[in-house]
């Protein structure tokens, strides 16, 4: 259920928005990202409803937050295990899962969206949950790099729509990006701001350009990473060594580029360099496609730069 303050509602469309206070989260995906935001919401009392396309996915997805959760708590109770393992279930109980988004947004004070890194099916998932979800529900995107107001644009409601970016992994990176378009209301922006930190996130207030702030530097930074391997500069062993002893990094592009997803470093890049097809920022890499082709997708798939177990 939403809870409103009485403020007034400055010169946008909506007659039913207020600051939202967030009860009830969707979270839509429950591939990396998803997994660690519902995870994040329910730790810290949020009741939350976790929608992918499939139930075997639902059910890899709820494991993975459990195998999460017990490394949270294996720090944060260490001298009590028995009230960490209270902790895990108290959590896993504020999770539900559904595959039909449509009919769970009912419910919903905020729907997050974490699914694959295309506008098109971004768009049509917005546009469908727009028809069903209650007036005062806000929608975000968790996009790396696409711009919120196309995908707002397939909804009704682009004064309760903007961006909140989080960081992989999710539990442990402490940033939120909170992105506002020209037509987001500002309930509608406090309303994120004020729900990133009953996460215990830090945020930070983002325009609607492309990569917000932390993407606009990683990304060209990984991609000249592998463009300076694909000249033969160096070797990607050398040149994670490189980063992480000579500037501090906690990984190297190569493992970075891995963790995040090769495909959706590809579909970053993909869009950027269509938009910008002079930019050498933003050139496209031989290696990272043919990565891609063969479906090595990183981490998540168990080889990509690196293989894994
Ligand atoms: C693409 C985009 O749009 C935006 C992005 O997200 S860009 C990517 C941003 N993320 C980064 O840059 C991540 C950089 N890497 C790091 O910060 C660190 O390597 C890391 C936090 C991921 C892991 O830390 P680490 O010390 O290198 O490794 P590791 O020993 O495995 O983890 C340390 C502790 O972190 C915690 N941890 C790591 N991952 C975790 C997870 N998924 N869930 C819960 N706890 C986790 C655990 O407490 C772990 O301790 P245990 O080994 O006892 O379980
Ligand atoms: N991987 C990363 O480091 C980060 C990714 N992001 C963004 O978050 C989003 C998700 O990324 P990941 O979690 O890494 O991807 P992922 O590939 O791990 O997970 C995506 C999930 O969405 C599901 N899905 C796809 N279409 C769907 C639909 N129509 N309805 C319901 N579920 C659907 C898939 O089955 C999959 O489980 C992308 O937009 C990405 O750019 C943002 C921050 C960091």
């Amino acid at each position: 259920m939403a809870f409103f303050t009485h403020q007034v509602c400055r010169g946008f469309s909506s007659s039913a928005v207020r600051n939202v206070v967030i009860k009830h989260v969707t979270v839509i995906g429950g591939g990396q990202m998803g997994a660690g935001i519902a995870q994040v919401a329910a730790s810290t009392g949020h009741s939350v409803t976790l929608v992918d396309t499939n139930d075997d996915i639902l059910k890899k997805t709820v494991k993975g937050i459990e195998g999460s959760l017990k490394r949270v708590v294996k720090k944060k109770y260490a001298d009590k295990p028995e009230a960490g393992e209270e902790f895990i279930q108290k959590v896993l109980k504020n999770v539900s899962t559904s595959t039909d988004a449509v009919s769970v947004v009912q419910g919903s004070d905020l729907v997050i969206e974490a699914i694959v890194e295309n506008l098109k099916i971004k768009q049509d998932l917005f546009s469908q949950l727009d028809k069903a979800a209650p007036a005062h529900t806000i929608f975000a995107s968790n996009t790396s790099s696409l711009p919120i107001s196309d995908i707002a644009s397939s909804t009704n409601r682009l004064d309760r729509f903007g961006g909140l970016h989080f960081f992989n992994p999710v539990p442990m990176m402490k940033l939120v990006e909170v992105i506002g378009t020209s037509a987001t209301s500002q309930e509608t922006f406090d309303s994120l701001l004020n729900f990133s930190k009953t996460l215990g996130k830090t945020p930070v207030s983002c325009k609607d350009t492309p990569g917000f702030i932390v993407n606009r530097l990683l990304v060209p930074y990984l991609l000249e990473s592998i463009r300076l391997h694909e000249r033969g500069h160096g070797s990607k062993e050398d040149i994670d060594i490189a980063m992480k002893l000579g500037a501090g990094y906690p990984m190297g592009p190569f493992e970075l580029a891995d963790y995040v997803g090769l495909d959706t470093t590809k579909f970053i890049i993909d869009g950027w360099s269509q938009m910008e097809p002079n930019n050498p920022l933003f050139a496209q890499s031989p290696m990272l496609n043919k990565l891609v082709e063969e479906g090595k997708l990183g981490k998540k798939s168990g080889e990509g730069f690196y293989k894994y177990k």
